[in-house]
């Protein structure tokens, strides 16, 4: 039985809604909500801590509805981005407080707790005397304290310096891993869906686009927007010829069952490669660079092939031995697999 079921969510907070949500999370899961700002990934947190009564749909803790039960009584704990502690309280004080609300025998002692997040040095100290690391410790020893079902973070690394990010989130993993907790973390970040998300729904506008592994979510986006939003920068509609469709005058054979339909061809500036010779791809071209940005640690190589500009992600290495100035005649192109349709 899955821990979390939420089925045909609705909420509505004068003027944003959140419409037709539904998904599910396993025991043990570490689930990753994405989203652009303002599609409402904090509101669907909330809903799901009790914060927000929904219009509609039904929100199933272990298969008991908790829809209407009050945020304290729900076995769910959810820290905040910029953390939410209180600031006249010490740090011991701040997780005894949540000690109120523990309905259940601790998953963690006391002791335990405090050793698992490294913070026994800190119990006397208040908030503000706190880096922001050490407050992120210390949100989530709260939230732990009360023994919950699941976690909920909201962005909890971004605040952090990159270093700091690294170790938290290996933190959080370990809390999933090793307490067998079952996570619902919100980011804003591709590289933490990879590292951390077995799955990820990603929320547009109120609405769910798409649920899946980041794979999927990153290489078979289930729309142009999500395409757009998970940095497929290589979308090129389709024409039709005949009974046949093209990308860029090559053939695609496996658009045929849906004639009437308008598709983009979608393709990673990753999955591309760039070439002063001729590449063994079905799917590849001759061109020109237009240019050519170091982005830190790799090259976006842009390529124009007729009137379309094509993008590939090359390393410094690649782009030195291949010559590639701006100016240069080169193929540029991918292999069938990186090759996804996207539909209009
Ligand atoms: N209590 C509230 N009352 C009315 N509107 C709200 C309330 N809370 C959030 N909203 C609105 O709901 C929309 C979604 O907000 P939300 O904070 O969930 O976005 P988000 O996806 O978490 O964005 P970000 O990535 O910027 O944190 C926004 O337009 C916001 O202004």
């Amino acid at each position: 039985m899955p821990v979390l079921e939420v089925s045909n969510l609705e909420v509505k907070l004068s003027p944003f809604t959140l419409r037709d949500i539904s998904f599910t999370v396993s025991e043990g899961e570490f689930f990753l909500i994405l989203g652009p700002s303002g599609a409402g990934k904090t509101v669907l947190l909330e809903t799901l801590a009790g914060i927000h009564y929904p219009r509609r749909g039904k929100i199933l803790l272990r298969g008991e509805d908790i829809t209407f039960v009050p945020p304290e009584k729900r076995p769910i704990g959810i820290v905040y981005q910029d953390y939410a502690l209180f600031p006249h309280l010490t740090v011991e004080e701040n997780i005894r407080y949540a000690l109120r609300f523990r309905r259940r025998e601790a998953n963690l002692s006391w002791r335990k707790l405090v050793d698992f997040l490294g913070i026994g040095h800190l119990l006397s100290r208040y908030p503000d005397t706190l880096s922001g690391g050490e407050k992120q410790r210390v949100a989530l020893a709260r939230a732990l304290a009360a023994s919950p079902r699941l976690l909920l973070l909201d962005e909890p690394l971004s605040a952090l310096d990159p270093n700091l990010r690294g170790e938290v989130g290996g933190e959080l993993m370990r809390l999933n891993r090793e307490l067998g907790l079952t996570v619902i973390m919100v980011t804003h970040d591709f590289s933490e869906v990879f590292s951390y998300g077995k799955r990820v729904a990603v929320l547009f506008g109120g609405r769910l686009a798409q649920v899946g592994t980041p794979g999927e979510v990153f290489r078979k986006p289930a729309s142009l927007e999500v395409a757009k939003f998970v940095g497929m920068e290589n979308l090129i509609p389709l024409e039709r010829e005949g009974s046949s469709w093209l990308l860029l005058g090559r053939r695609v054979n496996f658009v045929q069952n849906f004639p009437e339909e308008k598709f983009f061809a979608g393709a990673r500036p990753e999955d591309v490669r760039v070439s002063r010779f001729p590449l063994p791809f079905p799917y590849s071209w001759e061109g020109e660079v237009m240019g050519m940005v170091n982005t830190g640690g790799m090259f976006k190589v842009e390529v124009k092939v007729g009137v379309i500009k094509l993008k590939a992600y090359l390393t410094g290495h690649q782009v030195v031995e291949e010559g590639l100035r701006a100016g240069e005649k080169v193929y540029i192109g991918f292999a069938a697999e990186h090759l996804c349709l996207v539909k209009a």
